[in-house]
């Protein structure tokens, strides 16, 4: 299914599965420090995909960050539902990441001596849940991965290794997913499958998607595009093209062409 042809479904529901609000982030102190996040606020609401992009150095992985949880804020809130991040403490936090949020990273971050079917279970056998053995089995055979299951990660390709990474995410039905570059290691055609994966996963299963990629043609799948610069938001796209992005992107580069187009 090419990018143009995929449905498009509107978030069927308001409800804010994530949200910062003035969000600041200082590394270092003195000479040394640099403010990654300048005052970022931006909502996620249930059921949408949205794709965050911008220059090197933007502050977009320290966006993702501090949304999931892996980074402390130093200024501003980050909510997931109606938790306030600021107010967990480190145990109530790992419980938080473990139990309502997925992760899908650029690297797979398979345990290698598991199988794909023992690897998409671990983080529910690691909080002692049981997984749900018809929702393991729509997920897996969503994927595409059925025939598959008991193999190792090294005897899968780097798009089935993907397609397991975003099984693990799945099976829980957290809350909301977030991809760290999930398609920085794949090819075009793994890429568009696994962008393909994430978009099912929010038009079929009502999922939360949230992605940083430095892609274009990856973004375009996204309902919505968030572009940051230097620390702060500077333009929303809705339903973009890749060439839209790519414009913006280019643009955003090279301000000066952007006055003057
Ligand atoms: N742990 C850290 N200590 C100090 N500075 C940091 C740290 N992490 C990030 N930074 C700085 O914060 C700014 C934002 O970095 P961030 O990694 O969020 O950008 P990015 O948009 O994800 O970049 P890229 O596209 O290159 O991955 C950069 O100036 C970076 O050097």
């Amino acid at each position: 299914m090419s990018t143009d042809e995929r449905p498009r479904h509107a978030a069927s529901t308001t409800t804010i599965a994530a949200r910062a609000d003035d969000v600041r982030k200082v590394y270092g102190s003195g000479d040394t420090t640099v403010e990654a996040l300048k005052g970022v606020s931006v909502s996620f609401a249930t059921g949408e995909f949205t794709a965050i992009m911008g220059p090197s150095g933007s502050g977009k992985s320290t966006l993702m960050h501090c949304l999931a949880g892996l980074d402390s804020v130093s200024g501003g809130s980050v909510t997931i539902g109606d938790t306030d991040l600021t107010t967990l403490d480190d145990k109530a936090m790992t419980r938080l990441r473990r139990d309502r949020i997925g992760f899908v990273f650029q690297s797979y971050n398979l345990v290698p001596t598991l199988t794909a079917r023992e690897n998409i279970t671990l983080p529910l056998d690691i909080a002692g849940r049981t997984p749900d053995q018809q929702w393991f089995d729509t997920v897996t055979e969503r994927l595409g991965i059925t025939a598959r299951l008991d193999h190792r990660p090294s005897e899968l390709s780097g798009g089935q290794q993907q397609r397991v990474a975003c099984a693990r995410a799945l099976v829980g039905r957290p809350q909301i997913i977030f991809g760290d570059e999930p398609t920085g290691n794949l090819d075009s055609r793994s890429s568009a499958e696994v962008m393909g994966i994430l978009r099912a996963a929010v038009d079929e299963f009502g999922q939360t998607v949230v992605i940083v990629t430095h892609d274009p043609r990856a973004a375009s799948w996204a309902d919505r595009v968030v572009f940051l610069a230097d620390g702060r938001i500077v333009e929303e796209l809705r339903s973009p093209s890749a060439d839209d992005v790519y414009a913006f992107l280019r643009d955003l580069d090279d301000p000066a062409r952007g006055a003057s187009s």
